[in-house]
């Protein structure tokens, strides 16, 4: 708290004069403009208050000056790119899209949803839940809570008569002859469409809607560290020594928790549930995957940090806090560039690709024309991994002996269950013992009917999904084709060796055209990539924003010459790490692990392995000589 008021002190009286910046737009605005805002009090989201970029700073958590020629890029609620341009219903009044090429309506998306996927429970036997976990985790590092919070709390009659005047409101039809709503009476879904500049009111109405979101673009462990310094300082930093407030409970280490009941943890089975996290950012309590990997990253930062005291002991809370997190947001890329993607996305493939760097060294291709900002197809596309979430969390003692199971979708917005009955141990030991859902065109019964547990009577996310493709206003599938593989696709057939002919007879059911399948659709049914494990479509919408974060980012910890830049040997240490190691350093009752911890324990190169064997990094590369010369 000390700390905290000397900065405010120093701000004020030093007079650091900050810059407005227009959200939308990225350029200065004037006093009055900012005025303007303030008197509809949406000042937060269209106005970025910037302090004056030095380029010789680390990453701000707010993400500004990042690009010190355009410093508001890649702040948080800054625009998404398109790669391809807006797609809805001419004329462009309602900026839907519900018409197909010859005029008639498109098919419901609930309707697409039963016909393209079915529905059973069918095991990985590659990938564990952990994958599913890091890569929902690196999903929401990009991405807000609002839009889903907006149609679960805020305006949970969408379905109801009070919905056909809500602007905001875009419920989801269930068609007559629904497989499974035909016995329910269920016959809507409630949603509500994306929020955006425009129904904010940073921008007018009549202008194409552009999507805005709260976090930051780049990956930078948003759901850790937040997306304002104010939150940062206020609801995480401890001002010690560089560590994160932190909580310790029954024997474990947690982030700070809520003292009040008020909290976003409304699935909490009082009274015995009560752990909820105050945090910078309330991802932290929502999804049981997001909430895993942020207490985990949470307390490896503290681990960084008494790691770095003990080797210098001369560095301030300051040096040691904004190095930790440096450590721990290269770390995060590091698994999730190396470890996570060549797993599904193949590892040749993205060497080939410059994804991945083929030396263990250095490597800068950072391009300072290519502004920090995030594809809305890219965030967009990653729903796609809805189709491979397993429904059932099974939990494990640590010598892998089976203990329970409970629908995962029941976790949601509940991070008390978590501190109860040992379960955070049990789960974290289920995260590397079960598998994933398969890759294979069946997705799990709860992800298609009860995505959202007890806070909506019946909710198929991936109908959601299909939905949202045509709010956002994507091109059809056909032209993703194109832009990715350069072949134009004229008929149904030319999908062949693409798709599986059956399901092309599925797809010429469904769509009068070609040109009328949905981005969403097309992918869902597309083969794998050769030498991968995800659809085509997916894999070069995923590859262009992973290269687009290499290249945008000034800060990319694998930059010799970044503020503050690793040296080599430091490199080398970060490049050992595994989410094994992480979930080693950190995890409950976690001694023995899989190396490759993403991947099912397996065979002698994969087998459960004790810590003490997994690499881990040596701190003392971070030894700071003028410590010794302090003393
Ligand atoms: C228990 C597992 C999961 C549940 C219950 C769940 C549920 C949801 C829900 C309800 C939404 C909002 C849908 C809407 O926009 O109307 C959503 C969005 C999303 N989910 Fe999941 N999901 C799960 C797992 C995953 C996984 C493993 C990924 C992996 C990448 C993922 C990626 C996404 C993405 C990218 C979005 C869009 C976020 C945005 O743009 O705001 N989800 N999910």
């Amino acid at each position: 708290m000390l700390a905290l008021l000397l900065l405010q002190f120093v701000t004020v009286l030093c007079d650091v004069k900050t810059i407005f910046y227009d959200s939308y737009r990225g350029v200065n605005i004037t006093d009055d403009e900012v005025k303007s805002y303030d008197a509809r009090n949406i000042t937060f989201w269209c106005v970025n208050e910037i302090e004056p970029c030095d380029p010789l700073e680390g990453r701000r958590v707010d993400g500004s000056c990042n690009n010190l020629e355009k410093p508001s890029r890649g702040a948080s609620h800054t625009p998404f790119i398109r790669l391809l341009p807006p797609y809805f219903d001419y004329p462009f009044k309602n900026f839907e899209h519900t018409k197909a090429a010859s005029g008639n309506s498109m098919p419901l998306a609930r309707y697409l949803r039963t016909r393209l996927l079915s529905v059973g429970k069918v095991p990985s036997q590659r990938y564990t839940q952990l994958a599913l976990y890091a890569f929902l985790f690196m999903a929401a590092d990009g991405t807000s809570l609002h839009d889903t919070i907006n149609f679960v709390f805020w305006r949970p009659y969408c379905c109801f008569e009070k919905g056909k005047k809500d602007q905001y409101c875009a419920p989801n039809k269930i068609p007559d002859d629904d497989p499974v709503h035909r016995f329910s009476g269920i016959r809507c879904f409630n949603m509500t469409k994306p929020e955006t500049f425009q129904s904010i009111g940073c921008l007018p109405k009549e202008t194409i809607p552009e999507r805005i979101v709260s976090s930051t673009p780049l990956l930078d462990l948003s759901t850790v560290y937040g997306n304002f310094v104010e939150n940062l300082d206020v609801k995480g930093r401890l001002f010690q020594v560089g560590l994160l407030k932190y909580e310790v409970a029954h024997g474990r280490v947690w982030p700070p928790s809520s003292k009040t009941l008020n909290n976003l943890c409304v699935g909490n089975q009082l009274p015995r549930e009560t752990r909820c996290h105050d945090m910078p950012e309330d991802g932290a309590n929502t999804l049981a995957g997001i909430s895993l990997m942020t207490i985990w990253y949470w307390r490896n930062h503290n681990l960084i940090a008494k790691e770095l005291f003990k080797v210098n002991s001369c560095w301030d809370d300051e040096m040691l806090f904004t190095t930790a997190r440096d450590i721990n947001i290269a770390i995060f890329n590091q698994i999730n560039y190396y470890e996570l993607m060549p797993l599904f996305l193949g590892c040749g493939n993205l060497l080939r690709d410059g994804i991945l760097s083929p030396s263990a060294g250095f490597r800068d291709i950072y391009n300072k024309t290519i502004e920090p900002r995030m594809s809305l197809e890219y965030s967009f596309v990653l729903r796609w991994m809805h189709t491979i979430q397993e429904g059932t969390l099974k939990m494990f003692d640590p010598y892998g002996f089976y203990l329970k199971q409970v629908p995962i979708v029941n976790l949601t917005l509940r991070t008390g269950y978590l501190a109860v009955d040992n379960n955070i141990d049990y789960i974290t030991q289920g995260s590397f013992r079960q598998g994933s859902g398969k890759v294979d065109y069946i997705a799990d019964p709860d992800m298609a009917d009860r995505a959202l547990g007890p806070y909506q009577k019946a909710a198929d996310v991936m109908t959601n999904d299909l939905a949202k493709n045509r709010h956002f206003g994507f091109q059809p599938y056909i032209r993703y084709r194109e832009i990715c593989f350069g072949k134009l696709i004229r008929m149904f057939d030319d999908l062949r060796g693409i798709i599986d002919p059956e399901r092309i007879e599925i797809l010429k059911d469904v769509y009068e055209k070609e040109i009328d399948i949905d981005l969403m659709a097309g992918i869902w049914v597309e083969k794998p990539i050769p030498e991968g494990y995800v659809p085509s479509t997916l894999y070069c919408l995923i590859i262009d924003q992973l290269r687009r974060n290499i290249v945008s980012d000034r800060h990319w910890y694998e930059r010799s010459k970044r503020p503050r830049a690793f040296n080599e040997r430091q490199l080398a240490e970060i490049r050992k790490y595994t989410i094994a190691r992480l979930l080693c350093d950190v995890g409950d009752t976690v001694s023995s692990i899989q190396p490759q911890a993403f991947l099912k324990a397996r065979g002698k190169n994969n087998k459960i392995t004790k810590c003490s064997k997994i690499p881990k990094i040596h701190y003392g590369q971070w030894f700071d000589s003028t410590c010794n010369l302090s003393r």
